[in-house]
């Protein structure tokens, strides 16, 4: 290491094993250095910056102790995981996180092999890291080799089933593994439920600063790692929780609480149980969400998500906004039918603000519920809820949802349970890349009997739906709008309740009819601007339902038009499938019609503005105008040869 002075730490490290080089001061120093470097690199390109704070000195720490690659550092969710990335080879390009051709927001096999396992959906990192140390005992080969196993995951993400489904399974197999439980008390709201009281009664019974300075005693007594010290520090450590934990009920053993930022705790721990472990050993570490930077830590989200920022005030540079956002619209709708119905009630898995839930927690708290990272519990308890008499609206992200979806199929479709399904997110939605993008719904929920599915072609729409949604209760409901901002169109006084499985007539035209199923509408409508020059004006139609199709609007385009083409933002095997068969089973493609549909095409596509990955799928205005063309025979050739 470079003796010169006021040399950035930092600047002298680009992976994990120039750390070793370093003194523990050094160590800390490398961490202050780490933190002012992820806000700078956030206040560029936006993204999640409190949890990335509240890991600095736990992501330094590990990387000093553990030797990763080879050993596993597994982050859950990882929207933690700025600071690893800069710490592994990746600070050169830590300012295009989450661009188009950037990095990504999440950790990604395919970017890094300090990345050995993608996220970005929460409570996975257990049954990872578990997978890990199977495989490296059954003499698994991979080329980084396999060493330990690490999970880094929050208190939030502890609350789900699957990490419990995933302890259970570590803790009888017995295998040597390291769970980090990073306890913020934060998820991305205030956390909620049983666990998160368990947890802080955990060290609410032994005043906190009398076990950081036990620990402390304990970890002085470890001046080098692999010393007879580190026994007596694990049981002090061990010691201190009253009556065991569940953690223990479970097969593991238990070490802390500890405090995550202080480097004379973390490096003494981590390197007494990497001497000793012979088991599943979790170590329990507080720490702050957003720490460090002062804004951060004073938002009510703890600087969650952020867009850029001025690094001196923490004030957000966002663009101002035009229309109100489709969440918004959902949230407003439901608080003012749930006024006038006090069945109306609501269920969100840990994502209130961004649901749009906030509004009806606020004026309705006891009828809204919000369960934690729970997807699967939350379909199911939406399920009983309706069963029991109460109309549920569950509103979960599109690509959350899957978690929930043998729920979908087994506890509400099958039961065909009047559960209001509000499926946010739907479609790309940019800068969270293919992890969050929401392109299966149409297809999972449409496969379903009984299940009704529209779309949103603007926020007006999407008001008119909630409002079919409360009034339905033949079964199970589903709507469903993108991240963002609305259209801008007027939005009424009194939403209306629309005819199941009838779709509209946006423009007359002829021999081409485009028939839209949600937000592409105002795209198809740009592009038939530019059609109308080229004396071709298409019929335009809002399909509004992919489920029941409206078969008699769809046969009478087929009737009037010599081609059809429908477009979704969502995956093969939804609504174009939906039309496809119908059209197959009448016939109607015997005799020449053509039909094309335009659906996201079969890939994962990486994150950038959502206007760009459309681009790449090409649904954008310019590709439905060329496909109108295209179809239609009327290539322009010119056009095609420039
Ligand atoms: C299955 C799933 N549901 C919801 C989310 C949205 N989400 C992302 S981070 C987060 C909070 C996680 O809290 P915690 O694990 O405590 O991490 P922290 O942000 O506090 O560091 C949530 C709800 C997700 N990523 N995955
Ligand atoms: C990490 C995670 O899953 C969430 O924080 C997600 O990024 C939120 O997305 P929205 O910004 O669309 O609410
Ligand atoms: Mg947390």
């Amino acid at each position: 290491m470079s003796d010169r002075p006021n040399t950035p730490l930092l600047d002298q490290i680009t992976r994990p094993a120039d750390l070793k080089r370093l003194s523990d001061a050094q160590l800390t120093q490398v961490s202050q250095e780490l933190r002012s470097e992820t806000i700078s690199a956030v206040s560029e390109t936006g993204g999640h910056l409190g949890a990335g704070l509240g890991v600095v000195e736990l992501t330094v720490a590990l990387h000093a102790v553990f030797d990763t690659p080879k050993d596993k550092l597994i982050w859950d969710v990882s929207h933690q995981c700025y600071p690893h990335k800069i710490l592994t080879e990746r600070r050169d390009r830590i300012r295009t996180l989450r661009m188009k051709d950037g990095l990504s927001g999440f950790t990604k096999r395919s970017e890094s092999p300090y990345d050995p396992f993608g996220a970005a959906h929460s409570s996975t990192s257990i049954s990872a890291a578990l997978g890990f140390a199977v495989a490296r005992d059954l003499g698994g080969v991979i080329p980084e080799g396999n060493g330990d196993a690490i999970a880094v995951i929050g208190d939030g993400s502890m609350s789900a089933g699957m990490a419990f489904e995933a302890m259970n399974n570590a803790g009888h197999l017995g295998k040597r593994l390291f769970v980090i439980l990073n306890d913020n008390e934060m998820s991305i709201a205030p956390p909620v439920g049983a666990l998160s009281s368990y947890l802080s009664r955990i060290y609410a019974e032994e005043p906190f600063q009398d076990l950081k300075a036990v620990a402390k005693g304990a970890v002085s007594l470890l001046p080098e790692p692999f010393r007879e010290g580190a026994k007596r520090a694990k049981d002090m450590l061990k010691g201190m929780t009253v009556g065991g934990t569940m953690f223990e009920a479970l097969g593991f053993s238990y070490l802390g609480p500890i405090d995550g930022h202080d480097m004379d705790q973390l490096l003494p721990v981590l390197r007494t149980v990497k001497a000793r472990a012979t088991g599943p050993v979790l170590i329990h570490v507080l720490t702050k969400k957003g720490k460090g930077y002062a804004p951060a830590e004073a938002a009510r989200d703890k600087g969650h998500a952020t867009a850029k920022f001025d690094v001196v005030t923490g004030k957000q540079k966002k663009a101002p906004s035009n229309a109100p956002s489709y969440t918004s619209v959902f949230g407003d709708t439901l608080v003012k039918l749930a006024a006038q119905d006090d069945k109306i009630c609501a269920v969100t898995a840990a994502m209130p603000d961004g649901t749009g839930l906030n509004l009806m927690a606020e004026r309705y708290p006891s009828r809204t519920f919000d369960v934690g990272i729970a997807e699967q519990h939350g379909v199911t308890f939406s399920a009983a809820l309706a069963a029991g008499g109460m109309k549920p609206f569950c509103a979960m992200y599109s690509t959350f949802l899957q978690r929930g979806y043998d729920q979908v199929v087994h506890d509400v479709a099958i039961q065909r349970l009047p559960v209001r399904f509000a499926i946010d997110r739907a479609g790309l939605v940019g800068a969270d890349g293919a992890t969050h993008a929401g392109s299966f719904d149409i297809s999972f929920m449409t496969n379903l009997p009984g299940m009704v599915v529209m779309a949103a072609a603007d926020e007006a729409e999407l008001a008119h739906m909630v409002k079919t949604a409360a009034a339905y209760d033949a079964g199970p409901i589903a709507f469903r709008y993108p991240r963002g901002e609305g259209v801008g169109v007027e939005l009424s006084e009194e939403p209306q309740v629309l005819e199941i499985g009838k779709g509209r007539i946006i423009q007359d035209g002829a021999r081409v009819a485009i028939l839209s199923f949600g937000t592409r509408l105002s795209e198809v409508q740009k592009a038939a601007e530019a059609l109308s020059a080229k004396g071709i004006t298409p019929t335009i139609a809002d399909a509004r339902f992919a489920k029941p199709l409206d078969r008699d609007l769809i046969l009478d385009l087929v009737a009037n038009h010599d081609a059809m083409i429908s477009i979704e933002e969502g995956a093969v095997g939804g609504f174009g499938s939906h039309v496809a068969q119908l059209l197959l089973d009448e016939g109607a493609l015997d005799h020449g019609f053509k039909y094309r549909s335009m659906v996201l095409p079969d890939t994962f596509i990486d994150q950038a503005s959502p206007k760009d990955m459309y681009a790449v799928a090409a649904m954008n205005a310019e590709q439905i105008e060329a496909k109108v063309l295209e179809t239609v025979g009327v290539v322009d050739l010119a056009a095609r040869r420039g």
